[in-house]
């Protein structure tokens, strides 16, 4: 059926400094739940006539009026998160990268090979994340291939669109774990077993996939050279020049897990270098973190066409520091936001948003206090060191993360043409959520049937970014389906 929504509705757009608000649209999905049309400016007293005009007759539709205190977003895109790691998240905080893998994450990982762990733990996961407003998420499973096609079938069933890779790692990264696999030729055969199994779930009228697979070589210290040969000749055999072939691993997460890397790489220049050896650096490779990537680890990267998920809630969590996402930026990397559980301790990319913008403000300030000891200079159009505005943090976490996953044609933002993955919030005191109730200046001086300005529209965004949670999020689509939220 034909969904038409009348109200506010707030997207990004191209430009990373912008963001469109515009308090009278009337968005048309279609049955496909593609954004069929969109105008702008549509005075109450034009929407029927409009709806004629546009070939709509009311029987066959479902109008949704806003009420005041609603509007619509694109759905949050989650770049980089792990699904196995969930039942540890607030934990572990005390360490830092590699002590925290051996101790909570490997352990708890390895659970995910026991017969019916997958089943118990895999649906709240996937339902929480849908409640916090993710609509698209890049998940890592565990090693185990069979765990991970149980999370790619819940995700397939609850309608989210996400990818999904088990974890390539026939190498001890740490000399006591026996979490790893058993050879590099088993880490590949399951790898293609977990393809095989997600090739055949549910796709979009038009045959795009919900779920796709994607290559999940842990990181550089989990492979050995053996099994990156052998990644690298799965690449080749799987690309598909009109869709790349997806990877995700992390790079320059932490100070001693780069140290490590370059010293059994010692032939590549760079934790970079590694990677592109390897062809796992190309168009559709999603980068965890690169807190500590040099200038030409991010010119290599913005060569290649690769994206930077930035995970600051996990890398403030495990200490690991700050990354310069204005410089990446500057480089001409894609950028997208990663919740990066249980590095990070929430599943809401609310949390995330808040995180990158302390991030942003803590290198201003580094780098305002440099700049009064003469030690550096802001230059003049360049995002380095500059806070993130709220258009920023808003791109990031929706239209930036399509780019990252080569998905900005269809998803990131709400336009014509692309499908209706998106967010109804509301700021209403019935929400429940005492941080945006109680007396508002911005919102009571509007009667209850009127539409706010977009003044009083952009209030609301940065009042629910920063203030906001799961309680503010009614109603979650992907691909016009509601799939979340507390009406759904
Ligand atoms: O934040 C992280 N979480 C992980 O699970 C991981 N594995 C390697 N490197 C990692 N970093
Ligand atoms: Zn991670």
């Amino acid at each position: 059926m034909t969904i038409v929504f009348y109200g506010p509705v707030i997207s990004p757009t191209n430009d990373y400094d912008e963001y469109t608000v515009d308090p009278r649209c009337l968005l048309v999905v279609s049955d496909e739940g593609t954004i069929e049309w969109l105008d702008r400016d549509v005075q109450d007293s034009m929407v029927q006539q409009r709806l004629f005009e546009g070939g709509l007759s009311t029987d066959g539709i479902e109008i949704i009026t806003l009420k005041n205190g609603e509007f619509l977003i694109p759905g949050f895109i989650d770049t980089h998160i792990h699904a196995c790691q969930v039942p540890n998240m607030g934990i572990g905080g005390d360490k830092e990268l590699l002590s925290w893998l051996r101790d909570y994450t490997f352990p708890l990982e390895t659970q995910f090979g026991s017969p019916g762990f997958a089943e118990r733990i895999y649906p709240d996961v996937v339902r929480r994340i849908i409640e916090s407003g993710t609509t698209t998420a890049c998940y890592y499973g565990s090693l185990h291939s069979d765990a991970t096609k149980t999370l790619a079938t819940i995700i397939n069933n609850k309608g989210q669109r996400a990818f999904v890779g088990k974890c390539n790692m026939d190498h001890k990264s740490d000399g006591d774990s026996e979490y790893h696999e058993k050879s590099a030729q088993d880490s590949i055969d399951d790898t293609k077993a977990l393809f095989k199994h997600i090739h055949h779930l549910r796709k979009s009228a038009d045959g795009t996939p919900f779920v796709y697979p994607i290559l999940t070589p842990r990181f550089a210290l989990s492979c050995t050279e053996h099994l990156l040969e052998l990644l690298k000749r799965f690449v080749e055999e799987n690309d598909n020049p009109s869709r790349p072939l997806a990877i995700q691993t992390h790079i320059s997460e932490n100070m001693e897990e780069v140290e490590e890397t370059l010293q059994i790489f010692k032939d590549c220049s760079s934790y970079a270098a590694v990677y592109q050896k390897y062809g796992l650096l190309r168009r559709g490779t999603i980068l965890g973190h690169g807190v500590y990537l040099t200038d030409d680890e991010m010119t290599l990267i913005a060569k290649q066409g690769a994206g930077v998920a930035h995970c600051p809630t996990s890398n403030f969590y495990l200490s690991s520091g700050m990354a310069q996402v204005g410089k990446l930026l500057d480089h001409d990397v894609k950028v997208g936001l990663g919740t990066d559980v249980s590095g990070g301790y929430s599943l809401s990319m609310l949390t995330t948003i808040r995180n990158a913008s302390n991030v942003s403000k803590m290198l201003f300030v580094n780098a305002q206090a440099a700049e009064r000891r003469g030690e550096q200079r802001f230059h003049a159009g360049k995002r380095a060191n500059r806070k993130l505005t709220v258009a920023n943090l808003l791109h990031l976490a929706t239209l930036g993360g399509a780019k990252v996953c080569n998905l900005e044609k269809q998803i990131g933002s709400l336009d014509e043409g692309k499908a209706f993955d998106a967010l109804l919030v509301s700021v209403r005191d019935e929400t429940g959520n005492p941080a945006v109730w109680g007396y508002n200046p911005h919102r009571d001086s509007h009667n209850a049937n009127t539409l706010p300005d977009k003044k009083t529209l952009r209030i609301w965004l940065e009042r629910f970014l920063f203030c906001g949670d799961d309680r503010n999020i009614r109603k979650v689509f992907v691909q016009g389906r509601l799939i979340g939220g507390k009406e759904a």
